[in-house]
């Protein structure tokens, strides 16, 4: 059966992709949607044979029981949340390059593909067509020996209007994201990974977006690649890749066809150059039939551009854009557009809540870490999806970031209005400033950049074993008083302190510490990770929460990967470093000085067992475990990529037994 597609947004490539469709039996083109109805109208008459059904809105066009896929046009700023929005009604997505504005907006893209089960595809047309196929093939089998440099370009003069889409910073414009995109896919494509440094230089022009620009990109065993492109100049639009034995050349790498859709590149060896040429399809049509092929065999990918292919290109996208300093104003902070779709979705109920002492709210058994955010896009993505799945905590700190996680926080609940629904963890005082009187001081910038007159939960970050705790406790209960903090506690702090500090409390009339923030994981740290951090795994301390039920609130809690398969990988000695996504990542090194004990391998090793027998995940064990104690507790958990949150939100449902607590126990 023929795949029924829709195309959402009129503009150019748009009516390139209806001639394709026309031109492919395995596929049909049914409907149209625009923005207005004169403009579904007038794409339509272009097409008069097909009597397409036209729809005067982009949601029209959506709903449409007809349509099985949709072809999403628009500028790029508009992929992500219609195509958010196809798949959320069930249907396939063809989407047009770049697939997000960022690889946050890919992430949730692909998040949103698999939730729904249906094919998502970014339209890089030209990674499907012979062409490239057949030269990734050559160099693959080695033809030209190992790769040692690429060039690749694309970049063309466009007259400036700073409200086209190629100019305009509100639609993302300039020669990264419209044409630098394939030169960058070119290169990882033929490098077979992921480049390990990008350098650039760009040149911003009247609207902010890069005019023109050239990343140098550094990729395993020396290979470099140089990649430019450009808005205001015609550049070569050719890809040369040079080996040890030969060089292969594309005359035409993006726009492979010419007028009678032959197409040909050339391979040097030695003074010998032979050329490979063909004939094909029209581009878009081997696009067309790609994505149908791949639905009508029940894929939700694509076996050439997958999902991580896409993400990974977006990521490259980031570094290279980040590298010129180039951001949109849509993407910073303080003029960030907010949720991806729009409106944030009433939360639900997947993370259940618990409570804390002194706290008239309830709290999520999940915290999201907010120490590590790249971007305010990737923290929006991150912190709207865990706030849909009745996430309602976030621990944040005066010197995360050097204050711009707290200005994220600050930024992300004041555009979605949900200040009084959401609890804020705030900790301060950290050492070389772990005194009573800093708290006061660092709580005036704090809540001026989390854009809050209190924080609920205030942390003391570290201890000061020089200061008394009648000093600390005295200070504290002179904030809640205020009105500026609700409740606190201590982070890193030893039991005998916590002690102290609580029976000073009570002796006093005042308030003590409602909970803890130290480390509490399945696995146990051979050393403290960052100077002056504690745990909370002894016997003794155990015990002593158990009998006040103050609420542990662990950082690290699933330590750091180690129940990972990265960390699988390490230990059989193949590991290697994780791929950089958010700021703060666990290196190799840190995971081996830490975790890496024969009790932690054998705990390591129970949890694989256990994780066998209820048909998840070994983390999903190790963060069930820190779930599963007899007082209560609020592991933070700090996920760099959505799945990440879906993993951690499937612990909850685990119900380990006694027997299995006790076996991790190495009882
Ligand atoms: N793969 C390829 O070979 C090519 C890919 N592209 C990609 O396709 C996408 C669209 O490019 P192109 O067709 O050249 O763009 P156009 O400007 O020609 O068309 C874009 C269409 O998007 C709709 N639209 C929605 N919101 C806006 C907005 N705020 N401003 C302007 N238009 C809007 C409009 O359709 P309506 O009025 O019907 O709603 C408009 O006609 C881009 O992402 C681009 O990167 C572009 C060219 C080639
Ligand atoms: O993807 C594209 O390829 C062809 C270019 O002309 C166009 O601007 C771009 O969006």
């Amino acid at each position: 059966m023929s795949l029924r597609w829709g195309i959402l947004a009129t503009g150019t490539i748009g009516k390139t992709y209806a001639k394709a469709l026309i031109d492919s039996p395995a596929n049909t083109l049914v409907a149209v949607g625009s923005r207005s109805a004169e403009g579904a109208q007038a794409f339509a008459e272009t097409f008069p044979d097909l009597a397409l059904t036209c729809h005067d809105s982009y949601t029209g066009l959506i709903n449409d029981p007809q349509v099985d896929a949709i072809y999403i046009s628009t500028p790029h700023t508009e992929h992500a949340a219609w195509a958010m929005r196809a798949m959320q009604a069930g249907k396939h997505v063809l989407c047009e390059k770049p697939m997000g504005l960022n690889h946050a907006e890919s992430m949730a893209m692909v998040t949103c593909a698999a939730r729904h089960n249906v094919f998502l595809m970014e339209a890089f047309m030209y990674r499907l067509h012979p062409q490239m196929t057949t030269i990734v093939d050559l160099i693959q089998s080695g033809e030209i020996g190992e790769v040692r440099h690429i060039e690749a370009q694309f970049g063309y003069h466009a007259a400036f209007d700073a409200d086209s889409r190629l100019f305009a910073n509100h639609l993302a414009g300039g020669g990264i994201m419209d044409v630098g995109c394939y030169p960058m896919s070119f290169a990882r494509a033929i490098a077979g990974s992921e480049p390990l440094e990008i350098a650039a230089h760009g040149q911003l022009g009247a609207t902010g977006i890069d005019e023109w620009s050239t990343a140098l990109l550094k990729f395993e065993n020396g290979l470099a690649a140089q990649i430019s492109t450009a808005v205001s100049l015609n550049l070569t639009n050719e890809a040369t890749v040079y080996g040890s034995k030969g060089s292969i050349h594309v005359p035409n790498p993006w726009l492979p066809l010419d007028d009678k859709q032959n197409w040909s590149f050339s391979i040097k060896r030695g003074s010998d150059t032979e050329v490979i040429s063909g004939h094909s399809e029209g581009l878009y049509t081997i696009e067309a039939d790609h994505v149908a092929q791949h639905i009508a065999a029940g894929n939700t990918q694509s076996d050439i551009l997958s999902w991580q292919e896409s993400l990974h290109n977006a990521l490259a996208l980031d570094q290279w854009r980040k590298a010129i300093g180039l951001s949109y104003a849509i993407e910073q902070p303080g003029s960030h557009r907010g949720p991806l779709l729009g409106t944030l979705s009433k939360p639900d109920n997947r993370i259940s809540h618990g409570s804390v002492a002194n706290l008239d709210k309830s709290v999520a058994r999940l915290v999201m870490g907010c120490d590590n955010q790249p971007s305010m896009s990737h923290a929006s993505v991150m912190w709207d999806d865990y706030f849909e799945a009745g996430g309602n905590c976030f621990d944040t700190a005066y010197i995360y970031g050097g204050g711009s996680m707290e200005a994220l926080l600050g930024h992300w609940h004041t555009a979605r209005g949900i200040r009084e629904d959401i609890v804020i963890i705030g900790k301060g005082a950290h050492t070389p400033d772990n005194f009573p009187h800093i708290i006061s001081k660092e709580l005036d910038i704090s809540l001026q950049r989390l854009q809050s007159d209190y924080v609920d939960i205030y942390f003391l970050h570290r201890d000061n074993l020089d200061v008394p705790v009648a000093e600390f406790i005295d200070a504290l209960n002179d904030e809640v008083k205020a009105g500026r903090i609700r409740t606190f506690g201590g982070s890193n702090w030893s039991l005998e302190r916590v002690r102290e500090a609580n029976n000073y409390a009570a002796s006093k009339g005042l308030q003590g510490f409602s909970a803890i923030s130290n480390n509490f994981s399945l696995a146990q740290m051979n050393e403290p990770i960052w100077p002056g951090t504690e745990d909370a795994t002894s016997e003794a301390y155990r015990d002593y929460l158990q009998e006040t039920q103050i609420a542990l609130m662990p950082w690290s809690s699933q330590a750091r990967g180690f129940f990972t398969p990265w960390a699988g990988q390490v230990i059989a000695d193949s590991g290697k470093e994780n791929l950089v996504v958010t700021s703060v990542q666990p290196t190799i090194e840190e995971l081996k000085r830490v975790w890496f004990s024969q009790d932690n391998f054998t705990r390591r090793d129970r949890a694989g067992e256990l994780a066998e027998k209820y048909g998840v995940e070994m983390i999903n064990i190790a963060l069930a475990y820190v779930l599963t104690q007899p007082f209560p507790t609020f592991p933070l958990i700090g996920p760099r990529q959505l799945k990440e949150t879906d993993s951690c939100i499937e612990s909850l449902n685990i119900n380990l037994t006694q027997a299995d607590i006790d076996y991790l126990n190495l009882l």
